[in-house]
C-alpha cells in the first residue's frame, strides 16, 4: 500500500477517548503524556453538555496536544436546599457529543485530541470523609475570601468553597498545562485564578466567551428546567444589561444611573408579568446586579470609559403557576425555581454595538 494512503488511513481513524473513573488511572495517562512531551488542556464540567462546554473543549484542542474533560457533579458546591439531586445527568447524550467532537478532531492534524474523560465517584474525590454542604461543615476545604463571599457567594454561601475545593483536587490530579472555564460563570473564573495564583499551581487559566442561544440567552445546563413560559421571560436579565449599555454609551458613568437602568428594566418587566393571570405569567425575583472592576470584581462607584466594568447579575425564575393543559413547563414540570446568571463586559465598544457575547 502506498505510504501516503497508509498515513491518511491512520490519521483519519476515529479516536476513542479513555473513560477513567479513578485517580491512579488518570495519573498514569497523564504521566505518559508528560513523558511524550504532550501538553494537556483540561475542561472541568458537571456534564449535561451543551455548546458552551463544547466551545471550551474546542478551544482546549486548539491550544494543546491532548484534551481531558471531567464530568463530576460536585456535591460540596450545592447548598443543602439546592438542586444537587435533580441536577441533569445525561451521560449517554454527553458521550455522543464528545465522540462526535473526538471524531472531528481526529480528522484534523492541527488540533489536539480528546484523550480522556474523567468521571470519578464521590468516594474517589472525597476519600476520607463524606462531603459536607453545611455552612459550618467539617472537611478539607479550600476557601478564597473575601472574593467568595460576595455576589454569587452571598446567594450561595458554600458554593465557591465547593468549587475551589473540587478544582484544587482536579488540578492536583490532572496537572494540566491549561485549564478552561466559561465567562458565563465569571466570578468562578476570578476565584479559580486567585486560587491558582495564591497556591502556586502550575497551570494557566483560560476563559472562553459565553456561548448563547440565537436570541441571546446564555446557554446553561439548567435552562432545560425553564419551559416555554419562563424561557420567554428569561432574556430579561440580558435586556437589562442592554439598557445599561445604552445609558453608558450616552455618557452615564456614575453607578446609580447605570444600576438604575438595569433595575428599572427588571422592575418594569416584573410588573407587566404580575399584571397577567396566573396561568400566563412568569414571575421572577432579582437576586443582584453588580457593576464591578474588570480586574478585581470589586463594586465600582463610577465606571471610566477606559477601564469599563463587568456587569453581572442573577435572577430567580419562580415556579410556574397554574400550568395549562399541554403546556411545556420544562423538565421537572416547572415546580422548581431556576436561578439564571449572566454577565457582559461594559465598555464603550460593547455599548456601541450592543452586548458582546
Ligand atoms: N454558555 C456558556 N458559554 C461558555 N461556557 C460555559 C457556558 N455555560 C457553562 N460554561 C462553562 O462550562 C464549564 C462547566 O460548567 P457547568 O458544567 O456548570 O455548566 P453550566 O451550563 O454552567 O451549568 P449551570 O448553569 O447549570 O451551572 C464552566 O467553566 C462554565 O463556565
Ligand atoms: C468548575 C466546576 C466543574 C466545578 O465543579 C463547576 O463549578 C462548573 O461546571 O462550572
Ligand atoms: N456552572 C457553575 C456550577 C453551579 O452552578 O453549580
Amino acid at each position: 500500500m502506498p505510504r501516503q494512503l497508509i498515513k491518511r488511513i491512520i490519521v483519519t481513524k476515529p479516536k476513542r477517548f479513555a473513560r477513567i473513573t479513578t485517580v491512579p488511572e488518570l495519573r498514569q495517562l497523564r504521566r505518559k503524556a508528560l513523558l511524550a512531551q504532550r501538553s494537556v488542556g483540561f475542561v472541568p464540567t458537571m456534564g449535561a453538555l451543551h455548546q458552551g462546554h463544547l466551545a471550551l473543549i474546542r478551544q482546549a484542542a486548539k491550544e494543546n496536544d491532548q484534551v481531558y474533560v471531567s464530568i463530576y457533579v460536585n456535591p460540596t458546591q450545592f447548598g443543602v436546599n439546592e438542586d444537587l439531586s435533580s441536577y441533569p445527568r445525561t451521560w449517554p447524550e454527553d458521550q455522543v457529543k464528545l465522540q462526535a467532537l473526538a471524531d472531528e478532531f481526529s480528522k484534523n492534524e492541527s488540533v489536539g485530541q480528546i484523550t480522556a474523560v474523567f468521571m470519578p465517584s464521590t468516594k474517589e474525590m472525597y476519600p476520607s470523609a463524606p462531603p459536607s454542604s453545611e455552612i459550618d461543615g467539617q472537611g478539607s476545604f479550600v476557601t478564597i475570601t473575601p472574593l467568595s463571599t460576595r455576589l454569587e457567594g452571598a446567594s450561595r454561601p458554600v458554593f465557591f468553597r465547593g468549587v475551589a475545593t473540587v478544582c484544587m483536587k482536579l488540578l492536583n490530579i490532572v496537572q494540566p498545562e491549561r485549564v478552561y472555564f466559561g465567562q458565563k460563570d465569571i466570578q468562578q473564573t476570578f476565584v479559580v485564578k486567585r486560587m491558582v495564583q495564591d497556591f502556586h499551581l502550575g497551570t494557566v487559566v483560560r476563559v472562553g466567551s459565553t456561548i448563547r442561544e440565537p436570541d441571546g440567552l446564555a446557554m446553561s445546563s439548567r435552562n432545560v428546567y425553564l419551559g416555554e413560559r419562563r424561557r420567554a421571560i428569561a432574556l430579561v436579565l440580558l435586556d437589562s444589561f442592554k439598557e445599561v449599555q445604552q445609558v453608558f454609551a450616552r455618557g452615564a458613568r456614575k453607578r446609580r444611573y447605570l444600576y438604575n437602568a438595569a433595575m428599572d428594566k427588571l422592575s418594569l418587566v416584573r410588573k407587566q408579568q404580575e399584571a397577567l393571570p396566573k396561568g400566563k405569567r412568569a414571575l421572577f425575583e432579582i437576586d443582584y446586579i453588580s457593576i464591578a472592576d474588570p480586574d478585581t470584581l470589586e463594586e465600582l462607584d463610577e465606571v471610566t470609559a477606559e477601564r469599563g466594568a463587568i456587569l453581572s447579575g442573577a435572577i430567580k425564575m419562580l415556579p410556574v403557576e397554574d400550568p395549562q393543559e399541554g403546556e411545556d413547563t420544562g423538565l421537572g414540570g416547572g415546580k422548581s425555581t431556576v436561578r439564571l446568571i449572566d454577565n457582559i463586559r461594559l465598555n464603550l465598544l460593547s455599548a456601541k454595538v450592543g452586548y458582546i457575547p
